[in-house]
């Protein structure tokens, strides 16, 4: 007998998402259907323009799909919530004239005034988040004082203190070189290990999808499809050199880039995604 899978935290089905210029439609993502489990790092890969961030903004509640429904912790979503929490590219952008404890209190001071949250339960927050990312002993320091990763954990504290049900991460780490997107992918990763968030991240480096994901959703290009799924659980941020990796990059190189037929898949628009592993 096969275990039955848990309900899914976060749902996409058959996502089609339209933007209305005054030209023309523009389709953006056709039929996006997948599932985000809670603790899941779920990564949606696909080149420029296939519409990661469009799929991001849906979920955020800014952008209504045009078909289909996206479903959170079985609700619904309608619109924007504190129930989900973007962290933007914030790292270099966190107000330097406010402390580390400011910047983490402001996002929930904001939210608190639509909310019944008392001062007293927002302080309290505040400190388990900077507990939570070992920061309690520079809560009265300024960003500009900090290295690049502690602004990282500066910025995870303040979504982490909005208690969302899941952190949406939009290419968080494209800007950087690579020595310092290095080191913030360790400082993600490090953090989920000890406090286990459900996260969507978006990226278009297929490396960064089999480091930071425990699963990756693979697109196509623009109009976006669900190509494959991915199975990158066994990967991590050391398996950069082994064959096995090499492999998967490949497979997902020829996933996204090659005619569908060339890969062995259906080349009709409504083809069921690959599920796969790909060691
Ligand atoms: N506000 C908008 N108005 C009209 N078209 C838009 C808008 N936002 C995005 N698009 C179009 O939707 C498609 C998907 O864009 P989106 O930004 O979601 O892709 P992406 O995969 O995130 O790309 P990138 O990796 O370059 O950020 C593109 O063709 C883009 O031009």
């Amino acid at each position: 007998m096969t275990a039955a899978l848990p309900d899914p935290l976060l749902a996409l089905r058959g996502v089609t998402l339209d933007y209305a210029t005054p030209e023309r439609i523009v389709r953006a993502t056709h039929r996006i259907s997948f599932d985000v489990h809670r603790g899941e790092r779920l990564v949606l890969l696909g080149a420029s323009g296939c519409g990661k961030s469009s799929l991001l903004k849906a979920v955020a509640g800014f952008v209504p799909p045009r078909e289909g429904e996206i479903v959170l912790d079985g609700q619904p979503v309608r619109g924007p919530g504190p129930d989900r929490y973007v962290v933007f590219q914030e790292f270099d952008q966190l107000p330097p004239w406010k402390t580390v404890r400011q910047n983490v209190a402001f996002p929930l001071a904001v939210q608190a005034r639509g909310r019944r949250l008392d001062a007293a339960t927002r302080a309290a927050r505040v400190e388990h988040a900077l507990q939570q990312v070992g920061l309690t002993d520079f809560g009265d320091a300024h960003p500009h004082t900090l290295s690049g990763g502690m602004k990282q954990r500066v910025a995870l504290a303040r979504a982490l203190a909005m208690e969302p049900k899941i952190l949406l991460m939009d290419e968080p780490f494209a800007a950087l070189d690579a020595l310092t997107r290095r080191r913030m992918q360790e400082e993600l990763l490090g953090l989920w290990d000890r406090l286990r968030f459900t996260l969507l991240f978006v990226t278009h480096s297929i490396d960064e999808a089999l480091m930071v994901g425990t699963r990756i959703v693979v697109l196509s290009p623009h109009p976006g499809r669900v190509r494959a799924e991915i199975d990158a659980q066994d990967f991590g941020l050391h398996s950069g050199g082994q064959a096995a990796f090499q492999a998967a990059v490949d497979r997902i190189h020829r996933l996204l880039f090659e005619p569908l037929q060339a890969v062995g898949g259906t080349p009709t628009p409504s083809a069921a995604p690959r599920r796969e592993a790909v060691q």
